[in-house]
């Protein structure tokens, strides 16, 4: 169609004519003349908002991309190959999340269909963000569908996200710059868009109850656990507290015309609608087979229902570890492992027995060490020595508190035997002709190696190992740990402090957090979430601002110097994995500590803050 033809058709159409096309269209059409003075002989280029506003609507929409990114994601797996580009639109209109072959980008750009592209109605006219925002249903604006003549070679698929309160939130919108010429072409597309802008609501459905009952439903049986079609949540005396937009219609057929509007359901009792109150939840747990979970709405249909009970609440959490003292309880989320550790640890931060704390690097050894110091009132000093280079200084530092020794794999012959002989008789001495000073004091020390292999292998007194180990706590790697979301959680809050924002992170982020292996556990997860910090633009974090993993899980390799990095770049990440441990560092790579010192050299490579000799 030319040009000339489109706005002929418009005028035409606009003055009374009949026309074939959807009526959704024709409406829009006449929006863009009467209510924003749109004129179809004057195309306007595609708009994109200037960053520092996309920015500002980036962070208002921020949890609903958290949460939308993986079903974008998804979609995306879903059409790939067939060049469409996924945009999530924000109530006004501007793309906030985008998706596309970068090989496209500068036409993708030109055409609007770009991050920070603004298709508000009044702007770009006749589009499938516009028209979905100004009716709140999904539509497809296919080819000179579009008002504008720029866009008319694009087909636009798009469906609106609902809050769960019932307001609009975003449009999740599917497009493409080139596509047969038949409209039905984009029936799978429009099917598509519907699903994921669906499972998306429920999702942030699901995020924001976590705490409150939640009831799905399905017309299928066989859906109802994987891919329910409604979701509504809760409160504890049964009123309704947020609802997918396909609950809302639900509702309001059940319910009958007086609930048409979205936000009149909020706040009224699950009774109006069901059969059903909330004493009846709990029989409609998955303990019942799905087809055994019948509901009866109101209107006299019939649904199968899944009730999901509010996990345990925080205020359970918290009265669950009450009997554990603070600095313990603080060290972790809801894991039961740690709960485990942290329960011995309790018994055992009574008395004044020798500890060993066993755990891989970075996993919290040293934390747990100075949560049992501080869960005793008044223990003294807490002194932390590097066995790589303990001296009697430290030791006596130590006196009337607790002595931690920080990897005991690292003790020289000479000073494994000079700690046993402190540890038994003569206490120590500092200074030439000082008098040796009976230690009173608790030791607590920590490994990442097999201190029994040591043993048997004549590298570790005996001895000295019994002295050492007379309780044993083994602390889990992060990749075991089933509470890094709250750990990852507890390290952004403890960085909102020095950072402008309270840092979130997006779902898609978080995933890939939780699927690594974490060599480094803790300190290297503290490390991956400060560069994230400072490589992000916004308040949320995204893949892309997550450096790469720094290594695969591995035990120390092989004693062979020829595995010895010999880039600076993971020498360097090595070390920062460690802490700036060489010892560690040596013991990761299995080589000698001067082997380190001397690559280090080599290489150039200096711990942050130290002066470069250079
Ligand atoms: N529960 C926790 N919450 C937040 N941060 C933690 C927690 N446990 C440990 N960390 C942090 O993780 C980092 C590593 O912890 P820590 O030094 O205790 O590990 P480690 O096992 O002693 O390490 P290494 O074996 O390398 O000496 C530290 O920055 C510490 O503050």
């Amino acid at each position: 169609m030319s040009a000339h033809d489109h706005i002929d058709e418009i005028d035409r159409v606009l003055g009374g004519d009949a026309s074939l096309r959807d009526a959704v269209v024709l409406q829009s059409w006449r929006r863009c003349v009467t209510d924003h003075g749109l004129d179809p002989a004057r195309p306007n280029p595609a708009y994109i908002v200037p960053d520092t506003k996309l920015r500002e609507h980036r962070e208002q929409s921020e949890r609903l991309i958290a949460i939308a990114r993986s079903g974008l994601e998804a979609l995306f797996r879903q059409v790939a190959g067939q060049s469409y580009v996924l945009l999530l639109a924000d109530a006004q209109g501007v793309t906030v999340d985008f998706f596309g072959d970068p090989a496209f980008e500068r036409d993708l750009r030109q055409a609007g269909l770009y991050l920070g592209s603004d298709w508000s109605e009044n702007l770009a006219g006749t589009c499938g963000v516009g028209a979905c925002i100004a009716t709140g249903e999904a539509v497809t604006i296919h080819q000179t569908d579009h008002f504008d003549l720029t866009h008319t070679p694009l087909s636009c698929t798009a469906a609106p996200i609902f809050s769960t309160t019932g307001a609009l939130a975003a449009v999740l919108d599917i497009s493409l710059l080139r596509s047969p010429q038949p409209k039905v072409s984009q029936s799978l597309a429009l099917q598509l868009v519907k699903t994921s802008a669906r499972r998306i609501e429920l999702a942030n459905l699901m995020a924001m109850n976590r705490l409150e009952w939640v009831l799905r439903f399905s017309t299928l049986p066989e859906f109802l656990e994987v891919d329910p079609e409604a979701a509504i949540a809760l409160d504890s005396a049964g009123c309704v507290i947020g609802m997918t937009h396909a609950a809302a219609r639900v509702l309001a057929q059940a319910g009958g015309t007086m609930w048409q509007r979205p936000d009149t359901l909020i706040g009224q009792k699950l009774q109006r609608f069901f059969d059903l109150s909330i004493d009846d939840l709990p029989t409609l747990t998955r303990a019942r087979p799905a087809q055994d979970r019948v509901v009866r709405l109101r209107d006299g249909r019939a649904m199968f229902a899944h009730a999901i009970m509010p996990q345990r609440s925080a205020t359970a959490l918290i009265a669950a570890r009450t009997t554990l003292p603070r600095p313990l309880s603080a060290l972790s989320g809801d894991d039961a492992v740690m709960r485990a550790v942290e329960k011995t640890a309790a018994r055992l931060a009574a008395g004044t027995m020798p500890v060993l704390i066993r755990g891989e690097t970075g996993a919290g050894k040293q934390s747990l060490a100075r949560a049992i110091h501080d869960s005793r009132p008044g223990s003294g000093p807490f002194v932390a020595v590097d066995c790589a280079a303990i001296d009697e200084e430290a030791v006596r530092a130590a006196q009337g508190g607790t002595l931690y020794l920080d990897e005991i794999a690292d003790l020289s012959e000479a000073a494994q035997a000079r700690l046993v002989r402190m540890l038994t008789d003569d206490g120590v001495a500092v200074g030439a002709g000082r008098q040796p000073v009976r230690l009173r004091l608790r030791i607590i020390s920590a490994t990442s190696a097999d201190p029994e292999a040591m043993v048997s292998s004549g590298q570790f007194r005996r001895d000295l190992f019994f002295r050492l180990a007379g309780a044993s706590l083994t602390l889990p790697p992060l990749r075991a740990r089933q509470d890094i979301d709250w750990l990852i959680d507890r390290l952004l809050r403890q960085r909102a402090i020095t950072y402008p924002h309270h840092y979130r992170l997006s779902a898609a982020a978080r995933m890939e957090l939780k699927q690594r292996p974490w060599p480094g556990n803790i300190r290297e997860l503290i490390n991956t979430l400060n560069v994230a910090l400072a490589m992000t633009d916004g308040a949320v974090i995204d893949l892309e601002d997550l450096p790469p993993p720094v290594l695969p899980v591995a035990g120390p390799v092989a004693a062979d110097a020829r595995t010895m990095p010999e880039a600076a770049d993971d020498l360097e990440t090595i070390l920062r994995i460690c802490g700036w441990n060489v010892a560690r560092a040596a013991r990761r790579l299995g080589v000698d500590r001067t082997t380190v010192h001397r690559r280090m050299e080599r290489l150039g490579i200096h711990r942050p803050g130290t002066p470069s000799s250079a």
